[in-house]
């Protein structure tokens, strides 16, 4: 399996939590590099930089994957969102993280620090990094419709 390029980042309510994941995505065989964009450990950026800081990365070819953290998951999830061509979204059971790849093909997963356990959030990083979406799939003219209305304006 191809190995991925993530980006990680979070506002000071999952900041915890993105130290936690990323000690395990670099231990993971199936992650080549993990880039972080923030926040440090004093930071209080308010957590919309941070996701357009991940959509902006995977954006721009710099990273396969973004992994996000906040207070609940949804506010970096729809920062990100923002950035042409992104698909983000929280996903906080096994079941979503799989569909988040296989239906979605979406790029950025958010988790919620106040809202899942730090072991369920482990776990489902490590599911979510062996997934692999299929572009044959009946799925990929779904996620086509996405991008047509990003593109034209219309669906
Ligand atoms: O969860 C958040 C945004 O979705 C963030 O970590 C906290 O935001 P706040 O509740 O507005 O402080």
């Amino acid at each position: 399996m191809d190995k991925l390029r993530i980006v990680i980042g979070s506002d000071d309510a999952g900041y915890d939590y993105k130290e936690l994941l990323k000690k395990d995505l670099f231990a993971s065989d199936l992650v080549e590099s993990v880039e972080d964009v923030g926040v440090d450990a004093d930071g209080h950026t308010p957590y919309p930089k941070v996701g357009v800081a991940v959509g902006e990365t995977i954006a721009r070819g710099d990273a396969d994957r973004g992994l996000l953290i906040c207070g609940t998951g949804m506010g970096v999830a729809m920062a990100a969102n923002k950035v042409a061509g992104i698909r983000a979204s929280v996903a906080h059971d096994s079941f979503s993280v799989e569909r988040l790849i296989l239906s979605n093909n979406a790029q950025v997963l958010a988790l919620g620090q106040r809202v899942i356990g730090a072991e369920l959030a482990r776990r489902l990083v490590r599911e979510w990094l062996t997934y692999r979406f299929d572009e044959s799939s009946a799925s990929a003219e779904k996620v086509a419709v996405l991008d047509q209305y990003e593109l034209t304006g219309s669906c």
